[in-house]
């Protein structure tokens, strides 16, 4: 039963849930089920008055357009390393295409000839990141670029905290659980641009923005600008809800509920609706953010997630060797 009140909508089949009542403890519980409600259903949940101010957000899509603007050999001033584990810096179109269960580099290679993702991607992380240190432009370039990143990664921090309180309400367990856990702030904050593309070609799968994929962390946050496009599967298109943050859980996450929690594939494509004259897809821009288990930190299955009747279906593992190994797979 979903509690009335906090579910303020549903944008197709996700439920838009108000944080509010979460945050200033007037209906905690009803907000915390409410959201682990649409996790099991869908793995997706739309939040709003989720606390992050909306300047806040729009000022961050200012510097991700103010720094894609900057010329190609400007922005590999900050390169992304070859190396896929170190998840820092400036990817650009076509180098990274996210795929589902494809472990074996001549398969990716095969993938990314036929439909290349057609995104450019600049991700950050905390600056005391010793495994994954931050890869940022020269000082004279864009100054003020770091800082607001810096600065949003820290405001989403915060969410990913109530967030996180919330989850484990919803799930039965002590409102700590989950912060126990997430102690480090592993997470990686990263702008996407998506490039003005035909639609023609989109459409017919020639060139791709985001292909289907699941997110492997905890829980993703997804800001994203009105120009849409982001599609879940079975079978639901999303179109953005304003002033929401789109949250859904990573395979981490669904491994660690013992499979209760749905980590549902996504991928973004042509937004419905949306052509230029000339047959363009309009440029888009979102900002996700990943939010991981403490890399050092070891988990078992959520203890409200299992019994007798329902056992458990994974081992303990830690999140470190499970990140890794997805992140380096996908690059
Ligand atoms: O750009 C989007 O809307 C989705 C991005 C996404 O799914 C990802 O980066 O994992
Ligand atoms: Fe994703």
């Amino acid at each position: 039963m979903l509690a009335k009140g906090v579910t303020v909508g549903q944008a197709g089949v996700i439920s838009v849930v108000d944080f509010g009542p979460f945050l200033d403890n007037s209906a905690k519980q009803q907000v915390a089920d409410a959201i682990v409600q649409s996790f099991k259903d869908t793995g997706f949940v739309y939040l709003i008055n989720h606390g992050l101010p909306q300047e806040k957000v729009d000022e961050m899509f200012g510097w991700s357009k103010r720094f894609f603007e900057q010329p190609a050999d400007v922005k590999l001033l900050a390169p992304h390393p070859a190396n896929g584990s170190h998840h820092r810096g400036y990817s650009a179109p076509g180098v990274e295409k996210v795929v589902r269960d494809v472990f074996d580099a001549d398969e990716l290679k095969k993938r990314r000839a036929k439909a290349p993702d057609v995104k450019e991607s600049f991700e950050s992380g905390r600056e005391d990141d010793k495994l994954m240190p931050n890869i940022w432009l020269p000082d004279s370039v864009l100054p003020g670029f770091k800082e607001a990143c810096i600065d949003f990664f820290w405001s989403c921090r915060e969410i990913e905290l109530s967030f996180l309180r919330a989850l484990a309400l919803g799930l039965a367990v002590s409102e700590d659980y989950f912060l126990q856990y997430h102690a480090a702030a592993d997470n990686q904050l990263r702008l996407l641009h998506y490039p003005s593309v035909p639609v023609e070609r989109l459409q017919n799968d020639e060139v791709t923005r985001i292909g289907a994929h699941t997110d492997f962390c905890t829980v993703t946050f997804l800001f994203q600008d009105n120009v849409g496009g982001l599609e879940v599967e079975d079978p639901n298109s999303t179109a953005p809800v304003e002033g929401a943050v789109v949250v859904n859980a990573g395979d981490f996450l669904q491994r660690w509920s013992n499979d209760t929690l749905r980590s549902t594939v996504h991928r973004v494509r042509a937004p419905p609706n949306l052509v230029t004259e000339d047959g363009m897809t309009p440029e888009r821009y979102s900002i996700p953010y990943f939010c991981a288990a403490d890399f050092n930190t070891i988990v078992d299955s959520v203890p409200s997630t299992y019994s007798a009747e329902r056992p458990k279906k994974y081992k303990p593992i830690s999140a470190a060797q499970y990140i890794m190994e997805r992140l380096a797979a996908n690059y």
